[in-house]
């Protein structure tokens, strides 16, 4: 439905020139619903809005629901539905009159009839006369996607949907996206800042930084890959007993958990503090078993032990290095985002040997 390559856009002004998008590569399969994420200027709204055709590349090519880019934007207007941050109605106008000059701009042939249907979908009967402006914020977010879709495109884009919206609305335009997909088979791309609804809503990932696609996967690929499972182990007082001072009994039992997990093959990283040693590993329940063994060997005793799954955001500081719960804060400089050379998934992320060390 979407396939891209090497997609760029360079923008030149008094101020000099900056690279938003550096060639991005990036498909769709009809069907889909893909989310688009991305810390703050990282060239999300410039990528959708030339997929949309409301920007022109600088470099790369793309086809967009079966039409070329560059060569014929009006057939991928015509096949395409958006759907913009702020909407697009006009707050005095009746909702029902905002539906009906969408149709006639598209030329819809059974007016009414795809308006009441799109209406009952999406929970908007009875709202026909109402001012936009007068609508809830769940309301008018279900409006503008039916504005989006009344010329039925296969393609539907959409702009950060939910933002400003409370849980319950959010989860319920969540289920009408969802009945898109399912009953008409329409294809979704999304934006979004929210990472539970990322997880939630979309089968698929993309990940910008930079003007790059830098991973891509399902939530739960890109969780297990990139992030990989938290294993937490807090080390038994006999673990680290001996002569000394606690401090070195501390050492020791680090030294000793260092010595026993360094040859796991299941072992990513490795980071001792004191008593407490958190372990990034493959496919953590697998693993658990064999470290405790690994551990039991090394005479190494534990006090407890806990398991948990990486979060998306968990992925978002991974490959951006940065957390999108802090969007506006800059790459530590001690934690380099992964270098540009191309999507991180769905490949194994864990190339090279496993790395333990004491922090
Ligand atoms: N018209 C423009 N002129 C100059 N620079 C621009 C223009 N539009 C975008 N940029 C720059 O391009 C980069 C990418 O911007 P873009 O709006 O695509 O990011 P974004 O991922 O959508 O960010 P956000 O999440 O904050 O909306 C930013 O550095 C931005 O300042």
């Amino acid at each position: 439905m979407i396939d891209a390559r090497g997609l760029a856009r360079t923008f030149t002004g008094r101020h000099g020139t900056v690279e938003a998008v550096r060639g991005v590569d990036l498909s769709v399969a009809p069907g889909e619903i893909v989310g688009f994420l991305g810390p703050n200027g990282a060239g999300k709204t410039t990528t959708l809005r030339m997929l949309t055709t409301l920007l022109a590349p600088t470099a790369g090519t793309a086809t967009v629901a079966g039409r070329d880019l560059r060569a014929d934007p009006a057939g991928v207007r015509r096949r395409i539905g958006v759907v913009a941050q702020g909407g697009g109605t006009d707050p005095s106008v009746p909702a029902g009159e905002e539906l009906d000059l969408q149709a006639r701009l598209y030329g819809v042939p059974d007016r009414a009839a795809r308006i009441a249907d799109l209406c009952g979908r999406l929970d908007l009967d009875g709202l026909g006369a109402r001012p936009s402006g007068s609508l809830s914020g769940g309301q008018r977010r279900r409006l503008d996607i039916a504005l989006g879709l009344v010329h039925r495109p296969p393609l539907l884009f959409l702009d950060e949907p939910t933002t400003g919206l409370d849980p319950h609305s959010r989860g319920n335009l969540w289920d009408h996206i969802r009945a898109m997909r399912d009953g008409d088979g329409t294809t979704v791309f999304l934006t979004t800042h929210y990472l539970d609804e990322a997880d939630a809503l979309c089968d698929r990932l993309l990940i910008i930084d930079r003007g790059l696609i830098v991973a891509e996967g399902t939530p739960a690929e890109l969780k297990r890959r990139v992030a990989g499972d938290v294993v937490v182990l807090e080390l038994a007082g006999s673990a680290a007993s001996g002569a000394g001072t606690a401090g070195d009994r501390a050492g020791e039992g680090a030294g000793a958990v260092r010595e026993a997990l360094s040859r796991h093959p299941a072992v990513r990283e490795a980071a001792v503090s004191g008593r407490v040693v958190r372990l990034t590993v493959e496919d953590g329940e697998k693993a658990l078993t064999g470290l405790i063994r690994a551990l039991d060997g090394a005479g190494v005793e534990l006090a407890s032990l806990s398991l948990s799954r990486p979060t998306l955001d968990d992925v978002f500081l991974a490959v951006t290095g940065r957390s999108l719960r802090d969007p506006t804060g800059p790459a530590p400089a001690d934690r380099p985002a992964r270098p540009p050379s191309g999507p991180a998934s769905p490949g194994p992320v864990s190339s090279g040997p496993s790395s333990v060390s004491a922090a």
